[in-house]
């Protein structure tokens, strides 16, 4: 009996969850329509980079002249404002129009942090509430124009991601970041293969946290391994984007609340970031003119 009423639960979920997948799809395309091109970017396991990776893409991007957004749907560890240098909050203006704020750099960004009671309330929302919330926010918020919206997703392969990524009208492509360690590759592929699932569009790899570069002798140690990142890329046949290297600039520019690329734009992890970006602009416009 229990059985067959958590059967029937699961099933009135899923049941529910596509509804409102097909009646917030209007709408979050409605908000979406003066974004040329949204991204976004996964990664199997948590801490391995993935905001580090999006707010120095977004940074990089900026450097070249375009209009950038970045969207932080990661509801648990939401470290998007915090890398950013964002402290203040935005009004929810009734709620029927957000307003993105901006960081120093004139980045656009939008966060369940920037409107939540403070820094030590936890989410504790099921996961069918947090693609919700997310799903709420990517019809409300009030981009305009933008020519690159980049997307944070949630670490993970479960419903949370997928969800959300299912959730983006004509998401143009997503970026995986894994570290080079065995444990962060195996998680990866399962990323790499429900993005797959989805249909979406895989633009590349990042490993991140790849060599480090000692400041004393200036020999590399590959304190988490190397190369892992490209053998995985090659077996499932997508681009790799590059490798960005375990630093201490990296680390503390993140503290700092500031892009490596902006804090330290002559070191070496900037000089990646830089690269990294470069190749998923050729990529996008390779694969359909993407490009803005
Ligand atoms: N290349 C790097 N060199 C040094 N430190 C790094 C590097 N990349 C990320 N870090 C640091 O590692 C920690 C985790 O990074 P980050 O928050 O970007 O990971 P994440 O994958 O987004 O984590 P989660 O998904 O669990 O929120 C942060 O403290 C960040 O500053």
């Amino acid at each position: 009996m229990i059985e067959e009423m958590e059967l029937f639960e699961k099933i009135t979920l899923r049941e529910r969850v596509k509804k409102e997948l097909a009646d917030q799809y209007g709408p979050i395309k409605e908000a979406l329509k003066d974004v040329r091109c949204k991204i976004a970017i996964l990664s199997g396991k948590g801490g391995v980079g993935k905001t580090s990776a999006v707010v120095n893409i977004a940074s990089a991007l900026k450097e070249k002249g375009f209009e950038v957004g970045i969207m932080d749907a990661d509801v648990h560890g939401p470290s998007v404002p915090k890398m950013t240098g964002l402290n203040q909050r935005t009004d929810l203006h009734g709620a029927w129009q957000m307003k993105p704020l901006k960081t120093e750099q004139g980045i656009k960004v939008m966060s369940v942090s920037l409107f939540w009671p403070g820094e030590d309330t936890p989410v504790m929302w099921t996961g069918h509430y947090k693609a919700r919330v997310i799903r709420q926010l990517l019809a409300t918020v009030h981009w305009g124009e933008l020519d690159y919206l980049l997307i944070d997703l949630p670490p993970g392969t479960g419903d949370e991601p997928v969800t959300i990524m299912k959730s983006i009208p004509g998401l143009d492509g997503v970026v995986v970041v894994t570290s080079p360690q065995e444990v962060s590759v195996a998680v990866c592929s399962k990323a790499i293969s429900s993005a797959r699932e989805l249909g979406a569009p895989i633009l590349g790899l990042i490993e991140n946290m790849s060599d480090f570069r000692c400041p004393h002798c200036g020999g590399e140690i590959s304190l988490l391994g190397r190369g892992r990142g490209e053998d995985l890329a090659r077996t499932y046949k997508i681009p790799f984007l590059g490798r960005i290297p375990l630093s201490e600039q990296a680390g503390r520019a993140a503290d700092e609340g500031v892009p490596v690329v902006v804090s330290y734009p002559g070191s070496p992890a900037s000089e990646a970031f830089r690269q990294v970006t470069g190749r998923m602009l050729e990529i996008l416009k390779e694969r359909e003119g993407k490009q803005p």
